[in-house]
């Protein structure tokens, strides 16, 4: 069953046809293409030049079967192939996750030697046993040339086998099964590469029960569940009245597998004695959004990094998120721990500042930083039914309009605090008040230093 494409989520490009320049129709610069995203037919200008519809139009390269050695059947380019050109769509019968379970585990148990199912998001697996294009003759190979890529066509999800380097005619096409193996017993490689991993999915984690179906009820994203930042290792630092600021926690920073840190669903902002916006309980780190400078917390919240990972579209979300797999290892159960975080607050650093113009500039733009924080997390709560709902029609993607609206609040968080940190360097290292500026006590400008330094981390 095909889904229906709703109009308000029909992804349309700024590319114009010119009869003089074929190549201004759309292609590889096409803003749909560079998001993996195909034109949707009467929607795109460049109407029937355009050339960002080759899964729609079947536009695949040359390729033919051959029989290998060892391997089965197997498929070679017919034509040269150049790198990142779109060879073929893998087809098949698109099932559920349990469906193509019990399906391998019974094609295994018929003794069926060649596995075919690949997954296509979350939730969906291809299966090309019974029904298929010819992609499903391309065998593996430790050293590939060809790659599997993600689009989104009228909607949907799609697959298709991408050159990942020039493809000479004659030359067999191959791509890499092992991240994504679900052929269940272990079965010897032949690829004959010098780094040869030697079995077929050697690093593929195959059909384990991480594979997370949504479900009504399902409390993946309870705030029990969503891990928070432990700082109770940190040593202790004064707490300032209001606005705070946690400090980094180099051991999560280093630590890639911590994953990425919670978002702002659980952020309740109220507003303390003083009329200003502050972030209550466990969740104070993200009202200052570290992400960007590269801290991590221990697990995420899925939907959201699905938002994320659009951005480069290719190859994202195949399967379970590596992230999905780790489980939390603090919860909001540890409270009492949050309460010792480290905070570094940014008002005794405005008052370190001589100049009353200088205090007075950043404290605005802490407040509009504060805004705008404060507006991603309204903003959060406003689309994560949309989210939701595309969770479980199981697209990897969220509506254009919706990812729109999430992009520009995330960046104009960003402007706000890159204005915020800004505005305290700037003071620091242009003081315009030189007078002024000599007024100040030495030991304040070494905290002033500190504090900017954490600020800045
Ligand atoms: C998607 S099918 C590929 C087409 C298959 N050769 C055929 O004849 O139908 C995957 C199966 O091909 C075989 N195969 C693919 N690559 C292989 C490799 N590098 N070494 C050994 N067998 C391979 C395995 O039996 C695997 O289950």
């Amino acid at each position: 069953m095909h889904k229906k494409l709703k109009e308000e989520d029909i992804a349309i490009c700024e590319c114009k046809y010119d009869p003089c320049n074929p190549e201004s129709a759309c292609g590889e610069s096409c803003l749909n293409a560079l998001t993996n995203t195909e034109c949707t037919p009467g929607y795109c200008r460049c109407d029937q030049h355009c050339m960002n519809q080759k899964f729609q139009k079947c536009e695949y390269a040359k390729t033919k079967l051959f029989k290998t050695e060892g391997r089965g059947w197997g498929l070679q380019a017919d034509q040269n192939i150049k790198a990142g050109e779109f060879i073929i769509e893998y087809c098949g019968e698109v099932i559920s996750s349990d469906v193509a379970k019990r399906r391998s585990h019974a094609y295994e148990a018929q003794g069926l030697k060649d596995a075919y199912i690949i997954s296509l998001n979350s939730n969906y697996f291809i299966d090309a046993t019974k029904k298929g294009s010819i992609a499903r003759f391309i065998n593996h190979s430790c050293e590939p040339n060809c790659e599997t890529r993600k689009w989104t066509v009228l909607g949907e999800t799609r697959v298709g086998i991408f050159a990942k380097i020039d493809i000479a005619v004659g030359t067999e096409l191959a791509y890499d099964y092992n991240f994504e193996w679900y052929g269940g017993v272990t079965v010897r490689c032949l690829c004959g590469a010098a780094n040869c991993s030697l079995f077929l999915g050697a690093k593929s984690q195959g059909f384990q029960d991480y594979y997370h179906v949504w479900e009504d009820g399902d409390e993946r994203y309870t705030v029990e569940n969503i891990p928070l930042y432990d700082s109770a290792e940190d040593e202790p630092f004064p707490k300032p009245a209001s606005t705070e600021v946690p400090v980094k926690d180099e051991s999560l920073v280093n630590d890639p597998a911590a994953g990425q840190k919670s978002l702002a669903s659980d952020v309740k902002l109220e507003q303390d004695v003083t009329g200003k916006s502050v972030a209550t309980d466990n969740n104070k780190e993200m009202e200052f959004g570290l992400e960007e400078s590269g801290q991590v917390f221990p697990q995420t919240n899925a939907m959201i990094s699905r938002i994320r990972s659009n951005s480069t579209c290719r190859n994202y979300n195949i399967g379970p998120s590596p992230s999905s797999k780790k489980r939390p290892q603090h919860t909001v159960n540890q409270k009492s721990k949050t309460s010792s975080k480290k905070y570094v607050s940014s008002k005794p650093v405005a008052e370190l500042f001589a100049s009353k113009q200088a205090q007075e500039e950043i404290r605005r733009y802490e407040e509009l930083k504060n805004k705008a924080v404060s507006e991603l997390n309204l903003l959060y709560d406003e689309i994560r039914p949309a989210i939701e709902e595309h969770e479980r029609d199981s697209q990897d993607s969220v509506s254009t309009s919706v990812a729109e609206k999430w992009i520009q609040a995330t960046c104009s968080k960003w402007k706000a605090e890159f204005d915020f940190s800004f505005s305290i360097i700037k003071n620091v290292m242009c003081p315009s008040n030189a007078a002024a500026q000599e007024r100040l006590n030495p030991s304040s400008v070494d905290d002033a230093h500190n504090e900017i330094k954490y600020l800045m981390n």
